[in-house]
């Protein structure tokens, strides 16, 4: 049997005295990749803060690689949404990599060989080897999401949290980072937040939907939920399989 990586039972985050999510229960396997769809707003980025150990929830039980979330930091690889940062500040690309090994260091200790090596192997995997001395505010959008991707790798990571790094990218850069993920899937358990339904759900293995209220049926195209779905989305949408028999 595959080892448990998350485990979310009645899950309840309130912030500032709004609910944000409640009663999310759902588990992750080793070795599985689940996206996490939702319109804006749905608690999707706040669902990874809670498994970062960033966001306390206010009910539920609550568990990464069996203990409390922010036990297991270094062994999580996290890409975030955005990343704010002063494009003239002298980083370079391998600096940005070599930060995904601070999780495991003692503090005030310097990085070493085997830092550097990881660094360099995690630019490889993305295909950014070739910049790894430039800038970091001197990448395109595409390119700098690919070295947000190979700092969480340097860590070396068994869980990799993605948090929509297909936004703002064209569609040849989604299409590369996606066979990225699709290469990474046999070798890490993924959680993928996403907007783009249509096109993860060839790649991944569950979708997990928060606050959805779309309702996705097995022949979408006899069905009227795509009109529910257009108003909760404001663009194309794909409907996708769903195994629930009481979907929300
Ligand atoms: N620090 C905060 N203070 C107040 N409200 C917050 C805070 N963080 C999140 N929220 C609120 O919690 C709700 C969920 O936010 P979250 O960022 O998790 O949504 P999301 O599904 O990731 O949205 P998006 O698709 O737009 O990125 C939103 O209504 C947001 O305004």
């Amino acid at each position: 049997m595959k080892r448990e990586v998350i485990r979310c039972e009645r899950l309840g985050v309130e912030i500032g005295g709004v609910s944000v999510l409640k009663g999310l229960s759902f588990s992750v396997a080793e070795g599985d990749f689940l996206a996490i769809v939702g319109p804006n707003g749905g608690g999707k980025t706040t669902l990874l803060r809670v498994l970062l150990g960033l966001q306390k929830p206010s009910e539920g039980v609550v568990q990464v690689f069996g203990a409390a979330p922010g036990r297991a930091v270094g062994r999580i690889g996290y890409v975030p949404q955005r990343l704010f940062f002063d494009r003239e500040f002298p980083l370079s690309v391998r600096d940005v990599a070599l930060m995904g090994r601070i999780a495991l260091k003692t503090p005030f200790q310097h990085y070493g060989k085997a830092d550097m090596q990881a660094a360099d192997e995690a630019l490889r995997i993305v295909g950014l080897s070739a910049l790894s001395n430039r800038r970091i505010g001197a990448l395109s959008g595409g390119e700098l999401q690919r070295a947000l991707i190979a700092r969480a790798l340097a860590g070396k990571p068994q869980l990799l949290l993605l948090d929509e790094p297909t936004a703002s990218v064209d569609p040849e850069m989604k299409t590369t980072i996606y066979d990225l993920l699709d290469h990474l899937k046999s070798t890490m358990t993924i959680v993928l937040v996403t907007h783009d339904t249509g096109t993860v759900s060839r790649f991944v293995g569950r979708v997990l939907c928060l606050n959805c209220s779309m309702v996705l049926r097995e022949n979408p195209s006899a069905s009227p939920c795509g009109e529910a779905a257009q108003q909760v989305y404001p663009y194309p949408v794909d409907l996708l399989l769903h195994e629930s028999r009481n979907p929300r």
